[in-house]
């Protein structure tokens, strides 16, 4: 079909240069010319990549989505499900933790837009959601940079709460389950104040995401902005970085190459882990409630971490040793999450089982380790509180 039009465009554009004021054959080539480059472009995406499939949505149940933090582990999965639901999605990353591998599949998309941008420098869109994840969430990382963790999660949601003001968007706060610190109350539902060391390790990222809570409701209260909060728990699944520190990718890498997995502590403390697809699922729920005040996301089948480290162990099939290392300062030494305000008001909970989540993880690392080993370079998963040289703080 293109080389029949080629050969019009060519026959036309001689039959001008034969009478150069001809410019009725001119107004054709025109017009053909701009027909062709318009059918380029609509073509040419499918040629050179092929997209998951997305819904179509009206123009009415549409919305423009911006997600921070979208190129991140969690982010990357709810990017996803957005944009495979219809909509228009805006990622906006540093790149901090986040990659561009994690979206890249959605790269030349039309519904889709990725951003290079540090939320703690004000960001001028036009949106009609917006769920704000930046932050970097696993221990060693928010502990890395401090004042930076503290500046992304208080500055950084200003900016937002301040965009989300400007144009009548409604706000999701990707908050957490450190919110509760070192819990007295066993398992903790969204009524308990928490009870967090405001000058310990983990009070960047603990005070942080609170302080971040209180933005939200004071933007909700003084400016009338919508705003959904969610306090997630401990998540795990594909696109966990190599790197990123906390106990699953660890246990898993350790697992699946022989080494020590590394139990800080005595094991004896607890965690309930929840698969990836859970939460985002539950993400899209509580934004689109009408719900404003806080809401737990996790799933509330707690394990020691020591359980956590054998199953893992059993999963990989792996000869690897235990090894005990000294405990985290202020680590939670219980944590679970009381789900049934999500149940109630939502109507989610998990629905992934534990062996089923792993399992996937599993096979992910697999693949991962592999794409490294033919990459020569194999990162090792970082000690709980490393911290080299002085990092900077912006
Ligand atoms: O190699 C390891 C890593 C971690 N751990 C232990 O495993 C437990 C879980 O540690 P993780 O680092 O995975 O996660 P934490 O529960 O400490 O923090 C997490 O809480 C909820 C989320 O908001 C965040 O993703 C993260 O801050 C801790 O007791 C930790 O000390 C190990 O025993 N070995």
């Amino acid at each position: 079909m293109l080389k029949i039009k080629e050969y019009t465009v060519r026959h036309l554009v001689a039959s001008v240069l034969a009478n150069q004021k001809d410019s009725s054959s001119l107004r054709q080539i025109i017009l053909l010319m701009v027909h062709v480059v318009r059918e380029i472009c609509l073509l040419s995406p499918s040629f050179s990549q092929k997209y998951p499939p997305v819904k179509f949505l009206s123009e009415k149940d549409r919305k423009r989505i911006l997600i921070t933090g979208g190129a991140g582990f969690v982010g990357s999965h709810l990017t996803d499900k957005l944009m495979m639901d219809g909509h228009e999605v805006t990622v906006v990353d540093n790149f901090f933790t986040g990659r561009k591998r994690n979206v890249e599949h959605w790269i030349g998309h039309e519904n889709f837009e990725l951003i290079n941008h540090d939320v703690v420098e004000p960001l001028y869109i036009e949106v009609d959601q917006i769920y704000h994840l930046a932050s970097p969430a696993s221990p060693p990382n928010y502990m890395y940079n401090p004042i930076k963790t503290l500046k992304t999660n208080t500055i950084g949601t200003l900016n937002m709460l301040g965009l989300a003001k400007r144009v009548g968007a409604r706000l999701l706060l990707a908050s957490t389950s450190e919110v509760y610190g070192d819990p007295e109350v066993h398992p903790q539902n969204e009524e308990y104040w928490g009870h967090v060391n405001p000058i310990g390790p983990r009070a960047c990222y603990d005070e942080g995401k609170r302080v971040a809570e209180t933005m939200c409701y004071a933007y909700m209260k003084q400016e009338g902005v919508e705003v959904r909060v969610a306090r997630i728990f401990n998540t795990f699944g594909s696109r966990m970085h190599m790197n990123d520190g906390r106990v699953v990718s660890n246990f898993i890498l350790q697992a699946l190459q022989g080494e020590p997995l590394t139990v800080y502590g005595t094991g004896s403390q607890t965690r309930a882990f929840q698969y990836v697809s859970d939460l985002v699922n539950g993400l899209v729920l509580l934004m689109n409630s009408n719900i404003s005040s806080p809401v737990n996301l996790g799933n509330p089948e707690e394990h020691t971490i020591l359980e956590f480290a054998r199953l893992i162990k059993s999963l990989v099939v792996s000869r690897s040793q235990i090894q005990f290392l000294p405990e985290a300062q202020d680590d939670p030494q219980r944590r679970r999450p009381d789900i049934r305000k999500a149940k109630m008001m939502l109507g989610w909970e998990p629905v992934v089982p534990l062996e089923e989540g792993l399992n996937k993880t599993i096979q992910y690392f697999s693949r991962e380790l592999e794409h490294q080993a033919n990459n020569q370079y194999i990162p090792k998963p970082k000690a709980a509180r490393m911290k080299k040289g002085r990092p900077r703080h912006n």
